[in-house]
Protein backbone atom coordinates (compact mmCIF):
# COMPACT_ATOMS: atom_id res chain seq x y z
CA UNK A 1 0.00 0.00 0.00
CA UNK A 2 1.25 3.42 -0.87
CA UNK A 3 1.08 5.40 2.31
CA UNK A 4 2.99 8.35 0.75
CA UNK A 5 1.27 12.17 1.82
CA UNK A 6 1.21 14.08 -0.88
CA UNK A 7 -0.22 16.42 -2.54
CA UNK A 8 -1.08 18.64 0.77
CA UNK A 9 2.65 18.82 2.15
CA UNK A 10 3.78 22.36 2.02
CA UNK A 11 7.23 22.90 -0.20
CA UNK A 12 9.48 25.56 1.05
CA UNK A 13 12.69 26.38 -0.97
CA UNK A 14 16.13 27.77 0.75
CA UNK A 15 18.75 29.68 -1.17
CA UNK A 16 21.65 29.94 0.95
CA UNK A 17 24.63 28.59 2.26
CA UNK A 18 26.01 26.11 3.88
CA UNK A 19 27.38 26.21 7.03
CA UNK A 20 29.38 23.01 7.94
CA UNK A 21 29.22 23.51 11.88
CA UNK A 22 25.19 23.03 11.22
CA UNK A 23 24.76 26.18 12.71
CA UNK A 24 22.63 28.59 10.20
CA UNK A 25 22.77 28.73 6.81
CA UNK A 26 21.39 25.72 4.52
CA UNK A 27 21.60 23.11 7.51
CA UNK A 28 19.33 25.58 10.18
CA UNK A 29 16.84 26.15 7.02
CA UNK A 30 15.73 22.88 6.47
CA UNK A 31 15.58 21.89 10.29
CA UNK A 32 13.32 24.55 10.52
CA UNK A 33 11.45 23.63 7.68
CA UNK A 34 11.17 20.07 9.01
CA UNK A 35 10.10 21.01 12.50
CA UNK A 36 7.08 23.66 10.89
CA UNK A 37 6.40 19.93 8.98
CA UNK A 38 7.10 21.44 5.48
CA UNK A 39 9.19 19.85 3.10
CA UNK A 40 11.98 21.42 2.46
CA UNK A 41 14.50 22.10 -0.75
CA UNK A 42 17.00 23.77 -1.15
CA UNK A 43 19.97 25.78 -3.33
CA UNK A 44 23.24 26.58 -2.09
CA UNK A 45 24.91 29.50 -3.21
CA UNK A 46 28.35 29.01 -0.99
CA UNK A 47 29.96 26.59 0.99
CA UNK A 48 31.01 27.90 4.03
CA UNK A 49 34.08 26.05 6.51
CA UNK A 50 32.34 27.27 9.69
CA UNK A 51 32.11 26.32 13.40
CA UNK A 52 31.11 28.22 16.66
CA UNK A 53 34.04 29.71 16.41
CA UNK A 54 33.59 31.94 13.17
CA UNK A 55 34.08 31.55 9.09
CA UNK A 56 37.41 29.71 7.88
CA UNK A 57 36.58 29.75 4.99
CA UNK A 58 34.14 30.38 1.70
CA UNK A 59 34.22 29.12 -1.47
CA UNK A 60 31.03 30.19 -4.32
CA UNK A 61 29.13 28.10 -5.97
CA UNK A 62 28.69 29.82 -10.27
CA UNK A 63 25.82 31.52 -10.60
CA UNK A 64 24.60 28.87 -13.11
CA UNK A 65 24.60 26.24 -10.89
CA UNK A 66 22.55 27.76 -8.59
CA UNK A 67 20.13 28.41 -11.05
CA UNK A 68 20.01 24.86 -12.17
CA UNK A 69 19.53 24.01 -8.56
CA UNK A 70 16.48 26.32 -8.45
CA UNK A 71 15.05 25.03 -11.75
CA UNK A 72 15.04 21.45 -11.14
CA UNK A 73 13.28 22.46 -7.69
CA UNK A 74 10.51 24.66 -9.26
CA UNK A 75 10.05 22.45 -12.84
CA UNK A 76 9.42 19.51 -10.85
CA UNK A 77 7.97 19.94 -7.27
CA UNK A 78 7.13 23.73 -6.55
CA UNK A 79 7.32 25.55 -4.03
CA UNK A 80 4.73 27.40 -1.98
CA UNK A 81 7.31 30.06 -0.02
CA UNK A 82 10.76 31.10 -0.42
CA UNK A 83 13.98 32.16 1.40
CA UNK A 84 17.34 33.90 0.66
CA UNK A 85 20.30 33.63 3.00
CA UNK A 86 23.72 34.30 2.34
CA UNK A 87 24.36 35.27 -1.15
CA UNK A 88 28.03 35.67 -1.31
CA UNK A 89 28.39 37.92 -4.63
CA UNK A 90 26.72 40.30 -6.74
CA UNK A 91 26.26 37.44 -9.96
CA UNK A 92 24.63 34.94 -7.78
CA UNK A 93 22.08 37.91 -6.78
CA UNK A 94 21.95 38.97 -10.40
CA UNK A 95 20.43 35.22 -11.55
CA UNK A 96 18.44 34.44 -8.42
CA UNK A 97 16.53 37.98 -8.68
CA UNK A 98 15.88 37.35 -12.12
CA UNK A 99 14.95 33.95 -11.52
CA UNK A 100 12.69 34.91 -8.49
CA UNK A 101 10.83 36.99 -11.62
CA UNK A 102 10.68 34.14 -14.42
CA UNK A 103 9.46 31.44 -12.49
CA UNK A 104 7.49 33.94 -10.48
CA UNK A 105 8.33 32.20 -6.87
CA UNK A 106 5.70 33.09 -4.36
CA UNK A 107 6.13 34.57 -0.62
CA UNK A 108 9.80 35.27 -1.02
CA UNK A 109 11.41 36.28 2.33
CA UNK A 110 14.94 38.24 1.80
CA UNK A 111 17.45 37.48 4.84
CA UNK A 112 20.03 40.17 3.70
CA UNK A 113 23.14 38.09 5.05
CA UNK A 114 25.95 40.17 5.59
CA UNK A 115 27.70 39.52 8.08
CA UNK A 116 28.30 36.96 10.91
CA UNK A 117 27.69 37.67 14.94
CA UNK A 118 31.52 36.28 15.15
CA UNK A 119 32.64 39.40 12.87
CA UNK A 120 33.06 37.48 9.47
CA UNK A 121 31.98 38.74 6.38
CA UNK A 122 29.20 37.11 4.44
CA UNK A 123 28.63 39.42 1.63
CA UNK A 124 31.35 40.90 -0.83
CA UNK A 125 31.14 44.77 -0.45
CA UNK A 126 29.99 45.42 -3.88
CA UNK A 127 27.10 43.44 -4.43
CA UNK A 128 24.75 45.22 -2.10
CA UNK A 129 23.87 46.98 -4.77
CA UNK A 130 22.23 44.35 -6.58
CA UNK A 131 20.63 43.23 -3.55
CA UNK A 132 19.31 46.48 -3.04
CA UNK A 133 18.16 47.36 -6.62
CA UNK A 134 17.42 43.82 -8.14
CA UNK A 135 16.43 41.04 -5.77
CA UNK A 136 15.16 43.20 -2.38
CA UNK A 137 12.10 44.98 -4.51
CA UNK A 138 10.83 41.75 -5.39
CA UNK A 139 10.82 40.55 -1.84
CA UNK A 140 7.12 40.03 0.33
CA UNK A 141 9.30 40.64 3.46
CA UNK A 142 13.01 41.90 4.06
CA UNK A 143 14.43 41.07 7.45
CA UNK A 144 17.43 42.85 8.21
CA UNK A 145 19.27 42.53 11.10
CA UNK A 146 20.87 46.31 13.26
CA UNK A 147 24.04 46.02 10.94
CA UNK A 148 22.50 45.13 7.59
CA UNK A 149 19.36 47.80 8.37
CA UNK A 150 22.61 50.40 8.74
CA UNK A 151 23.73 49.72 5.52
CA UNK A 152 20.75 49.57 3.42
CA UNK A 153 18.90 52.88 4.87
CA UNK A 154 22.27 54.50 5.27
CA UNK A 155 21.34 55.77 8.84
CA UNK A 156 23.12 54.86 12.45
CA UNK A 157 20.97 52.39 14.73
CA UNK A 158 21.02 53.11 18.37
CA UNK A 159 17.51 53.23 19.44
CA UNK A 160 14.03 51.93 18.52
CA UNK A 161 13.39 55.41 16.66
CA UNK A 162 16.38 54.65 15.05
CA UNK A 163 15.05 51.21 13.84
CA UNK A 164 11.54 52.29 13.19
CA UNK A 165 13.31 55.31 11.04
CA UNK A 166 15.79 52.47 8.85
CA UNK A 167 12.64 50.58 8.50
CA UNK A 168 10.59 53.50 6.72
CA UNK A 169 13.53 54.48 4.68
CA UNK A 170 14.76 50.63 3.69
CA UNK A 171 10.56 50.50 2.47
CA UNK A 172 10.85 53.59 0.56
CA UNK A 173 14.18 53.12 -1.00
CA UNK A 174 13.46 49.43 -2.55
CA UNK A 175 9.69 49.51 -2.79
CA UNK A 176 9.48 46.06 -0.76
CA UNK A 177 6.33 45.08 0.65
CA UNK A 178 7.14 44.80 4.20
CA UNK A 179 10.33 45.22 6.04
CA UNK A 180 11.34 43.67 9.42
CA UNK A 181 14.05 45.13 11.40
CA UNK A 182 15.55 43.03 13.54
CA UNK A 183 17.18 43.94 17.16
CA UNK A 184 19.11 40.98 18.24
CA UNK A 185 22.15 42.76 18.06
CA UNK A 186 20.80 45.98 19.57
CA UNK A 187 21.82 46.40 23.49
CA UNK A 188 20.20 46.31 26.85
CA UNK A 189 16.15 45.56 26.59
CA UNK A 190 16.19 46.35 22.99
CA UNK A 191 17.61 42.79 22.49
CA UNK A 192 15.13 40.81 20.74
CA UNK A 193 12.63 43.69 19.84
CA UNK A 194 11.82 43.76 16.25
CA UNK A 195 10.18 46.58 14.13
CA UNK A 196 7.60 45.70 11.53
CA UNK A 197 6.44 48.36 8.51
CA UNK A 198 4.52 47.47 5.68
CA UNK A 199 4.63 51.38 4.14
CA UNK A 200 1.00 52.19 6.49
CA UNK A 201 1.49 50.03 10.24
CA UNK A 202 4.39 50.32 12.16
CA UNK A 203 4.01 47.73 14.74
CA UNK A 204 7.00 46.66 17.72
CA UNK A 205 7.26 43.20 18.04
CA UNK A 206 8.39 42.29 21.50
CA UNK A 207 9.17 38.52 23.01
CA UNK A 208 11.49 37.93 26.12
CA UNK A 209 14.61 38.50 26.17
CA UNK A 210 16.58 35.40 26.46
CA UNK A 211 19.99 35.53 28.42
CA UNK A 212 22.68 33.09 26.05
CA UNK A 213 25.92 33.25 24.34
CA UNK A 214 24.31 30.68 22.07
CA UNK A 215 22.42 32.72 19.54
CA UNK A 216 24.21 31.64 16.40
CA UNK A 217 21.26 31.23 13.27
CA UNK A 218 18.79 33.34 14.64
CA UNK A 219 18.67 34.81 11.38
CA UNK A 220 18.20 31.99 9.43
CA UNK A 221 15.94 30.36 11.51
CA UNK A 222 13.99 33.37 11.94
CA UNK A 223 13.40 33.69 8.39
CA UNK A 224 13.13 29.94 7.54
CA UNK A 225 10.32 29.52 9.89
CA UNK A 226 8.42 32.63 8.16
CA UNK A 227 9.14 31.09 4.87
CA UNK A 228 7.56 27.73 6.60
CA UNK A 229 4.74 29.27 8.27
CA UNK A 230 3.67 31.29 4.65
CA UNK A 231 4.06 28.44 2.55
CA UNK A 232 1.60 26.29 5.55
CA UNK A 233 -0.69 29.26 4.39
CA UNK A 234 -0.67 32.14 6.96
CA UNK A 235 -0.81 35.49 6.41
CA UNK A 236 2.64 37.38 6.56
CA UNK A 237 2.04 39.07 9.94
CA UNK A 238 0.67 35.68 11.56
CA UNK A 239 4.04 33.93 10.10
CA UNK A 240 6.25 36.75 11.62
CA UNK A 241 4.80 36.68 14.91
CA UNK A 242 4.92 32.88 15.15
CA UNK A 243 8.20 32.51 13.71
CA UNK A 244 9.40 35.13 16.13
CA UNK A 245 7.88 32.83 19.24
CA UNK A 246 9.66 30.40 17.65
CA UNK A 247 13.14 31.93 17.59
CA UNK A 248 12.26 33.10 21.49
CA UNK A 249 12.01 29.03 22.13
CA UNK A 250 14.79 28.00 20.34
CA UNK A 251 16.81 30.16 21.72
CA UNK A 252 15.66 28.82 25.10
CA UNK A 253 16.59 25.74 24.02
CA UNK A 254 20.15 26.71 22.29
CA UNK A 255 22.82 24.42 22.21
CA UNK A 256 26.17 25.04 23.92
CA UNK A 257 28.67 23.29 22.30
CA UNK A 258 31.62 23.94 20.58
CA UNK A 259 34.08 27.20 22.55
CA UNK A 260 32.48 29.77 20.88
CA UNK A 261 28.63 30.87 20.13
CA UNK A 262 26.75 27.77 20.15
CA UNK A 263 23.33 27.09 17.89
CA UNK A 264 19.97 27.65 18.75
CA UNK A 265 17.78 24.77 19.19
CA UNK A 266 15.06 22.98 17.21
CA UNK A 267 14.55 20.28 19.46
CA UNK A 268 12.18 21.64 21.63
CA UNK A 269 8.81 19.66 20.66
CA UNK A 270 10.48 16.44 21.24
CA UNK A 271 11.61 17.54 24.58
CA UNK A 272 8.67 19.41 25.64
CA UNK A 273 6.52 16.77 27.19
N1 LIG B 1 18.85 37.18 23.07
C1 LIG B 1 17.70 37.23 22.40
N2 LIG B 1 16.50 37.07 23.02
C2 LIG B 1 15.34 37.09 22.33
N3 LIG B 1 15.28 37.27 21.00
C3 LIG B 1 16.45 37.44 20.32
C4 LIG B 1 17.71 37.44 20.97
N4 LIG B 1 18.68 37.60 20.02
C5 LIG B 1 18.05 37.70 18.85
N5 LIG B 1 16.71 37.62 19.00
C6 LIG B 1 15.68 37.63 17.94
O1 LIG B 1 16.12 36.71 16.95
C7 LIG B 1 15.70 37.15 15.65
C8 LIG B 1 16.92 37.27 14.76
O2 LIG B 1 17.50 38.56 15.00
P1 LIG B 1 19.04 38.90 14.92
O3 LIG B 1 19.78 38.08 15.91
O4 LIG B 1 19.14 40.38 15.02
O5 LIG B 1 19.39 38.41 13.44
P2 LIG B 1 20.77 37.99 12.76
O6 LIG B 1 21.05 36.58 13.20
O7 LIG B 1 20.47 38.13 11.32
O8 LIG B 1 21.81 38.96 13.26
C9 LIG B 1 14.96 38.47 15.89
O9 LIG B 1 13.58 38.21 16.00
C10 LIG B 1 15.56 38.97 17.21
O10 LIG B 1 14.72 39.86 17.89
C1 LIG C 1 26.19 29.95 5.67
C2 LIG C 1 25.75 31.02 6.60
N1 LIG C 1 24.62 31.71 6.32
C3 LIG C 1 24.21 32.70 7.16
C4 LIG C 1 24.94 33.01 8.28
C5 LIG C 1 24.47 34.09 9.22
O1 LIG C 1 23.56 33.50 10.06
P1 LIG C 1 22.67 34.25 11.15
O2 LIG C 1 21.43 33.47 11.36
O3 LIG C 1 22.50 35.66 10.73
O4 LIG C 1 23.50 34.05 12.44
P2 LIG C 1 24.88 34.59 12.92
O5 LIG C 1 25.97 34.11 12.01
O6 LIG C 1 24.73 36.08 12.92
O7 LIG C 1 25.02 33.99 14.27
C6 LIG C 1 26.09 32.26 8.55
N2 LIG C 1 26.84 32.51 9.64
N3 LIG C 1 26.50 31.28 7.68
Amino acid sequence: MDTSISPTIPVALTIAGSDSGGGAGIQADLRTFAFHCVHGTSAITCVTAQNTLGVMGVEAIPPQAVVAQINAVCDDIGVQAAKTGMLLNKEIIAAVAELVEVLQIPNLVVDPVMVSRTGAQLLDDDAVKNLRNLLIPKAALVTPNRYEAQILSGFPINSLDDMRAASQIIHRNTGVKVVLVKGGGMQGSLCGVDVWFDGHHMETLTTKHVETKNTHGTGCTLSAAIAANLALGKDLITAVKQAKEYVTTALSYSLAIGKGQGPVGHFFPLLIK
